[in-house]
């Protein structure tokens, strides 16, 4: 845990960024490339901590996984030939990595105890082991499987049709791989769509899944297929400096490689409704996901409401959207995002107490937020709750703060955007 002094007195930004690797699709390239039996290849790959826990776990299961750079190479002897490991599976900060390996080992022919750290332990784990339970599988866990240290003992599992009472990529896409090793047909019912990478990333690596409507099925018994996958750059990283060249004076920024998939662009959305100056240029995109390069200056920025069938869509971009409205004319409303309140902290609360402390004029609703601007921020010591997402929020804020912003834990920021701090550099 190491404590950072930010002092950048209120600078213009310039120049040109590359986003690094999307971590939800860096993910599942590894946990897919492990599912297939042979070889598979990734290249723009997130060297985030959630990532190489990721990759932990995999080896512990007797997968070969090299990692060159941001090239990652597995070779699997498949699902059905992992071997049952002496060690505790350890997931880090690592929501993502917990719920889908979940579904992924009920499924396989091992014993795992899966463990994280001190937020994971505290993350709700039932709303997939419920569905699990109902396919047949064997997990054990605190509090009746609330909470890690959970113990899943691989079965066989048996289809099941599962109305989505949250909308959770996580939660709908460890059924589906479960679903992949499951007698029948899984249905998965979203009454709100979330982030589809794992339906492309199952077609990509052979194969078939359906989805009309929010209505996603599986067959069981299919086998993935080793192949390329070409990881966009992650827009919820981009969000963090598409907010600070919004709200930075004199600056223009690009940002090259930004994943654009519809399911996760509700940044854009906001941004274009507050009357961000930006413009984007698809990319000719030869893989699954889209990508695109995006411009954005200082802009005149206006308040706007954000809830509904949006809030999955740009559900970890509510943070840093929470600091743009501080400096947008009017008020904003944000709405329908409980969720916030079960990610690695409680982001109603941290975002809202942090901000308060910058002297923003910012309150907590039970599933929200509402933000009155513009308002200008001074410095403070805020605290980062080992939240990567509340620690990069302050560090953007201390762009725009009359004073130094101190965080107390900017190390947790390598949880997915390692060079956070070397591409402020580029750009300030
Ligand atoms: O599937 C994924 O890769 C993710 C899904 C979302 O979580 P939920 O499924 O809990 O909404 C998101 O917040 C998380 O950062 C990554
Ligand atoms: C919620 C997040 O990730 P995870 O659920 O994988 O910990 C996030 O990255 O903001």
């Amino acid at each position: 845990m190491s404590e950072k002094v930010l002092q950048y007195d209120k600078p213009s930004l310039q120049g040109i960024l590359t986003i690094p690797g999307d971590k939800s699709v860096s993910h599942r390239s590894v946990m897919f490339g492990a599912i297939a039996k042979g070889k598979t290849t990734v290249d723009g790959f997130l060297l985030g901590e959630d990532c190489l826990s990721t990759i932990d776990c995999f080896r512990k299961l007797g997968v070969k996984i090299d990692v060159e750079g941001t090239n990652v190479s597995i070779d699997s002897p498949g699902i059905d030939g992992w071997q049952e490991p002496s060690e505790v599976l350890y997931t880090g900060n690592s929501g993502t990595t917990t719920r889908l390996m979940l579904g992924i080992l009920a499924g396989s022919n091992v014993h795992t105890v899966m463990t994280g750290d001190a937020s994971i332990g505290k993350r709700p784990m039932r709303r997939v082991i419920d569905p699990l339970r109902q396919m047949g599988t064997h997990i054990t866990g605190r509090a009746n499987g609330q909470y890690t240290p959970l113990a899943i003992q691989g079965t066989t599992l048996r289809a099941i049709d599962y109305h989505m009472p949250v909308a959770s990529a996580q939660v709908k896409s460890a059924i589906l791989l479960a679903g992949l090793r499951a007698e029948g047909t899984t249905i998965v019912r979203e009454t709100e769509i979330s982030r589809d990478h794992t339906e492309r990333m199952l077609r990509q690596f052979g194969a078939k899944v359906d989805e009309v409507d929010g209505v996603i099925s599986i067959q069981g018994g299919q086998t993935l297929t080793g192949t390329h996958v070409s990881v966009p750059g992650d827009i919820s990283s981009a969000a963090f400096f598409l907010v600070a060249g919004a709200i930075c004076e004199g600056s223009k920024i690009m940002l090259k490689n930004v994943g654009i998939n519809p399911t996760r662009d509700g940044i854009i959305e906001v941004l274009q409704n507050m009357g961000a100056a930006m413009t984007l240029m698809p990319n000719e995109d030869t893989q699954s996901e889209p990508t695109a390069t995006i411009t954005i200056e200082t802009s005149a920025l206006k308040g706007t409401t954000i809830e509904g069938d949006i809030i999955p869509r740009l559900i970890d971009e509510i943070p840093i959207l929470a600091l743009l409205a501080t400096q947008a004319h009017g008020k904003t409303i944000i709405k329908d995002a409980e969720e916030l309140k079960v990610k690695e902290t409680d982001r109603i609360t941290a975002v809202v107490d942090e901000l308060k402390k910058l002297g923003a004029n910012i309150e907590a609703t039970e599933d929200g937020m509402i933000i009155e601007g513009p308002t200008p921020l001074r410095g403070a010591s805020l605290k980062t709750y080992g939240d990567h997402r509340i620690g990069m929020m302050g560090a953007v804020a201390a762009l725009i703060t009359d004073g130094a912003v101190t965080l107390d834990d900017a190390d947790c920021i390598a949880v997915s955007y390692p060079p956070f701090f070397e591409h402020i550099e580029v750009v300030k």
